[in-house]
């Protein structure tokens, strides 16, 4: 058996087109729709983000500002920057690039962004919202992975799913997203014993770690759907330089139903999942203006 591809960068494109016509239908109201993004330093991988997200605001119709720090900031500049795009009613979605420098507290850096800007989803209060299953803005990776799997029509009620990976960022509202769709749903670690056991078991696998090529086709169930979260740039060997996920996408896509690539997968789609919340938080802006002209 060959596993399906999930293609991100197909799914991207019809969402992002689906994205742009809000986008111009809310310009065409007086609200185009305005993300601000702060990077801190140059870590490279961090400014190809950046530089994508921002690329993609432009071809979906959306504005973009950008805010540049060096590595050695005062995060007083920062938050006094975050105080201000707070304030600003042309600025609907606001992301500070993670991670930061050490200086930083980055808890106390996402408390600083306006709930109703918070496009990450990162604040505490839309974490708290989104596990008890509340309006809220979602993170974006994992809402991007359940786009995907409802765009391959995988059945997520009832499903075993589990997922390895337990960061703030992916796993965590990845298990409640995946949790609130009615799956039985585990979440694996570093501390985990005997990993195989529960990754033979999933019909929905996600891969969150951050090693590459861990996950490889004899961890899989036949016939299941492989979520490929990781990004990891290779070091050496032959494919040094190449962009590589945390499965081993030959072995896994021997036995796997379905599986999502690297590049070309989860990233387009948590790009894509940026740009609907911030539209959302732009019509949200445009709804309250148009209700209270003049305000
Ligand atoms: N506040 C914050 N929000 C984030 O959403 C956030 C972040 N910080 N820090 C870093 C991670 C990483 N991330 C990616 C987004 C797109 C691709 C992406 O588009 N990847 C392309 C390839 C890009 C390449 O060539 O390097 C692909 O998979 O096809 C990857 C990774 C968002 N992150």
């Amino acid at each position: 058996m060959t596993a399906r591809i999930i293609d991100g960068n197909v799914l991207s494109a019809r969402v992002r087109g689906e994205i742009a016509d809000r986008a111009a239908t809310l310009s065409a109201r007086g609200v185009q729709p305005c993300l601000a993004v702060i990077l801190v330093g140059a870590d490279p991988a961090s400014a190809v983000y950046v530089r994508n997200k921002v690329a993609a605001c432009e071809k979906a119709g959306l504005r973009s500002l950008r805010f540049d720090y060096p590595q050695d900031a005062a995060p007083a500049e920062v938050m006094a920057r975050l105080a201000e795009l707070n304030a600003d009613p042309a600025v609907h979605g606001i992301l500070v690039q993670l991670p930061l420098p050490p200086q930083f507290d980055e808890t106390a850096v996402l408390e600083a962004i306006d709930l109703g800007k918070d496009v990450d989803g990162f604040h505490a209060e839309n974490v708290g919202r989104l596990s008890q299953n509340r309006e809220a803005f979602i993170p974006c990776t994992p809402h991007g992975v359940m786009k995907m799997l409802e765009s391959a029509a995988v059945p997520v009620q009832g499903a075993e799913a589990v997922i390895i990976g337990r960061s703030n960022i992916v796993g965590k509202p990845m298990a409640m997203l995946l949790t609130n769709a009615g799956a039985t749903v585990t979440v694996c670690h570093s501390k985990t014993r005997d990993l195989a056991f529960h990754t033979r078991r999933a019909d929905i696998l996600v891969a969150a770690i951050g090693k590459p090529r861990f996950v490889t086709g004899d961890m899989i169930k036949p016939g299941a759907t492989v979520i490929d979260v990781g990004i990891n740039r290779l070091q050496d060997g032959p494919d040094a330089g190449k962009l590589c996920g945390d499965v081993d996408f030959e072995s896994a896509r021997a036995v796997a139903g379905a599986i999502t690539p690297v590049p070309g997968g989860v990233g387009p789609m948590t790009i894509t999942m940026l740009l609907e919340n911030t539209v959302i938080s732009a019509e949200r802006a445009a709804r309250s203006r148009e209700l209270a002209p003049g305000t």
